[in-house]
């Protein structure tokens, strides 16, 4: 094989399609990785990213996974194969990668969960797009070019569309899904810090329903 299944695509649309922001979760201590996101599911949003940037990544995964079962956990800083083998033994739904390589875009061919690659440029995207790949990361958004970035790759791409990530806020994230090719947009303002640390799980569902409200009012 070596393209893109149809049914990878399915699901990764259908990650993007369930929800319009994306929270990107960062993981300090274990036992948040519950509590927050449950946090946001009540807040209205159903699909998260969980990164591995910390040890604790891939055991939030596997919690929130069992906890939470109508939520769509994702893995995201993925930067190796042996990091996307271990979150998809964890249980995570989908992969976010921040980058592209190849050797990622191949193996993500025959996996069992399906990658949304990160992108920042038009010969990032041919790449994907020779290989099948329609839906992409772009990252980091605001420094690549932001909406005008994304007005220009809908010229030349005309399949392709975006979850921007990077340097999004709750304020901008409206015009990023005024965009046709815009199905998401991720960001970690939806997460925190100071909340979490102080395990106010009240606002973070705050947060994510005056999100909501914002990109949809
Ligand atoms: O860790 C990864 O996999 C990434 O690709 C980066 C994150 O998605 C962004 O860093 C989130 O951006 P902020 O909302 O600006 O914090």
């Amino acid at each position: 094989m070596n393209e893109v299944s149809g049914f990878h695509r399915e699901r990764v649309r259908s990650v993007l399609n369930a929800s319009q922001l994306l929270p990107v979760i960062t993981i300090n201590d274990p036992d948040d990785a519950v509590p927050l996101c449950r946090a946001l599911f009540e807040g209205g949003i159903a699909v998260m990213e969980i990164t591995l940037r910390t040890e604790h990544g891939l055991e939030a995964i596997r919690q929130v996974r069992d906890a939470l079962p109508d939520v769509w956990v994702g893995a995201g800083t993925v930067t190796s194969l042996s990091e996307y083998r271990q979150a998809e033994a964890v249980g995570a739904q989908f992969i976010v990668t921040p980058g592209v390589t190849e050797a990622l875009l191949d193996f993500a061919l025959t996996a069992q969960s399906p990658l949304l690659p990160g992108v920042s440029t038009a010969s990032e995207i041919m790449l994907g797009y020779s290989l099948g790949y329609r839906e992409f990361k772009f990252f980091p958004a605001e420094v690549a070019g932001g909406v005008s970035a994304l007005k220009a790759f809908a010229g030349p791409f005309k399949e392709a569309v975006f979850c921007p990530t990077g340097g999004i806020r709750r304020e901008t994230a409206r015009g990023y899904l005024a965009l046709h090719n815009v199905l998401a947009v991720g960001g970690s303002w939806l997460t925190p810090a100071e909340a979490v640390a102080r395990k106010d799980w009240a606002s973070i569902t705050e947060m994510a329903v005056a999100s909501l409200a914002d990109v949809n009012g």
